[in-house]
């Protein structure tokens, strides 16, 4: 089966069409201030609005508080919460308590040991988003375009379902799943022209690569 594919940080009308022209199942929405890829709520209302349930609404939060994820769910219409800080089981469990929405973790991953913090989340989490940890002074957490070490996923035992990010492209992501067998595939700078400026023909790109893999 092929793997899904989520494009994360859509902030436009135009490339949000070309999301669901390319039939991705998930799309990111940004609600992490400083990054370029950051949406204000009467954009993401209009971008809810614009989509309906022809794909899944995912809300990518930085060590976010309540109000603020409160208010992304209601205005972005949101089917999913990924969690792209330092939020802790217990932390995901509350959200998913009470949110009542699927509840994604990203592990940032450079070691095997990152990939083993995946199993803390087992009861907490929905869903583990495996991403390259970005330096120690980078200014996002996520979004970088890098990339980490596939084949540390051989070492994945969450039993929770699971997806890769980090440097993906329409170049490299048939090699990724054919290395990792990821069930889920999420690409951001790896359809941009620039950051936060999102292309639609690598997109289109990119979910045709991952549908040949
Ligand atoms: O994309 C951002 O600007 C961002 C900022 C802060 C937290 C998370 C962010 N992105 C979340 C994603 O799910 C990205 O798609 C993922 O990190 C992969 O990014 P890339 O390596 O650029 O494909």
């Amino acid at each position: 089966m092929a793997s899904r594919i989520k494009i994360c940080g859509i902030s436009t009308p135009e490339t949000l069409d070309a999301v669901l022209a390319a039939r991705a199942e998930y799309v990111g929405f940004n609600f992490f201030p400083p990054s370029p890829r950051h949406v204000s709520f009467d954009r993401v209302a209009a971008l809810a609005s614009r989509a309906g349930d022809r794909i899944s609404k995912v809300g990518v939060f930085v060590d976010a508080d309540d109000a603020l994820i409160a208010a992304a769910v209601e205005t972005g219409k949101l089917d999913a919460i990924q969690l792209h800080g330092e939020e802790v089981p217990k932390r995901a469990s509350e959200l998913k308590a009470r949110f009542g929405k699927p509840v994604w973790k990203v592990i940032p991953v450079s070691s095997a040991a990152d990939i083993a913090r995946g199993a803390d989340y087992r009861g907490a989490a929905d869903f583990i988003l495996y991403d390259a940890k970005t330096p120690k002074d980078a200014a996002l957490p996520g979004g970088m375009g890098l990339r980490f070490d596939w084949s540390l996923l051989r070492e994945e035992k969450s039993r929770l379902p699971w997806g890769l990010a980090g440097g993906l492209s329409a170049a490299n992501v048939a090699d990724a799943i054919a290395q990792t067998g990821a069930q889920m595939v999420d690409t951001s700078s790896g359809v941009e022209t620039a950051p936060g400026a999102k292309d639609g023909d690598a997109i289109a790109a990119f979910c045709s690569a991952v549908r040949k893999a």
